[in-house]
């Protein structure tokens, strides 16, 4: 039996470059993981059917499940002719903004790596993973890094430092086609970058990270979801540092430094709304 926990992430930075032509978007982003996971439990069956179990009750437990795509994606990469039993217990809030199901579609292929010892280093499982989905590469190592191409070309970068993230995620759902197909690059008035943040993060500067994030997204999604800037200017006002959406959204997460504070701050929050969650950048 292997044990593998999946970790959420949030965007410091998200910068669309261009519009490509195969439907997605050339973008540039610094990505940090956060300790909200899922865990997943995989042990290998008698025969070679991939079945998936969840404690969620709106989350697919066939080929849709991107923890069930990439059992077969690895199966077929390396030839092995195994089965396996992959229960998902699920904390990431669905469809968040938070790469929950990239993040289990990952674990799945680092536990399955182990338990069939198939014994592919973590670049050939991100190449896998980027047949999955976007944000699967980045998952697969975790910690903080630059995202470029669509989401799967990772350069990784030194531990950012430890903050306190209160995420609060409105009880609305968020299409990710739909937001980067509503974005118009010639509209994007502020591109955030990479390097300033990168820069930044190596100075362990708060103020500095708080002047280099950006989200070329969020105007996007708070145009159709004005409670995402409901929920910024909120997160602020009870004294995060910075309150940012993370990914296409909508969940807005706020940074501290102090744990006191972002405790206060998520249980302020968890009194009109529910799904609210304290967690670490480290
Ligand atoms: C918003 C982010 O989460 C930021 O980290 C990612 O860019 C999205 O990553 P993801 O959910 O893994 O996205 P995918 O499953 O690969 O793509 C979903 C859809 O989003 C759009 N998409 C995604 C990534 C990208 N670079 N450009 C896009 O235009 C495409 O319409 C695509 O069909
Ligand atoms: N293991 C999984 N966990 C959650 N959702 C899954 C999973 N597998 C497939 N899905 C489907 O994927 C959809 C998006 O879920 P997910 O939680 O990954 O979104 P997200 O956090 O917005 O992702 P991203 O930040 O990468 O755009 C859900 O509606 C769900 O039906």
């Amino acid at each position: 039996m292997i044990y593998e926990s999946a970790r959420a992430k949030i965007n410091l930075t998200l910068d669309v470059i261009a519009k490509r032509t195969d439907g997605f978007h050339e973008v540039e982003m610094v990505m940090q993981t956060v300790d909200l996971c899922d865990y997943l439990t995989m042990t290998e069956r008698d025969d070679e059917q991939i079945a998936v179990t969840t404690n969620a009750a709106f989350v697919p437990t066939d080929e849709r499940n991107l923890a069930y795509k990439a059992a077969l994606l690895l199966r077929e990469a390396t030839g092995v002719r195994k089965g396996a039993l992959i229960d998902i217990d699920k904390r990431i809030p669905v469809a968040a903004g938070l790469a929950g199901g990239s993040a289990d579609a990952a674990a799945a292929l680092r536990g399955l790596n182990r338990l069939w010892n198939t014994r592919l280093s973590h670049d050939e499982l991100a190449e896998i993973g980027a047949r999955i989905g976007s944000d699967v590469p980045f998952c697969i190592y975790g910690g903080t890094a630059i995202a470029r191409g669509r989401g799967e070309k990772i350069e990784r970068l030194p531990s950012a430092p430890c903050y306190f993230v209160v995420l609060v995620k409105p009880a609305i759902s968020v299409s990710t086609a739909d937001i980067y197909g509503a974005l118009r690059l010639d509209r994007i008035v502020e591109h955030p970058s990479a390097r300033k943040m990168t820069e930044a993060l190596s100075t362990r500067d708060l103020d500095r990270v708080v002047l280099a994030a950006g989200n070329v997204l969020e105007p996007i999604t708070t145009e159709i979801h004005p409670e995402v800037a409901r929920i910024k200017e909120q997160l602020l006002r009870m004294g995060a540092v910075f309150a940012q959406m993370s990914g296409s959204g909508p969940t807005v997460f706020g940074l501290t430094t102090r744990e006191q504070k972002a405790k206060r701050i998520a249980m302020e929050f968890k009194t009109w709304i529910k799904e609210v969650y304290l967690c670490r950048t480290c």
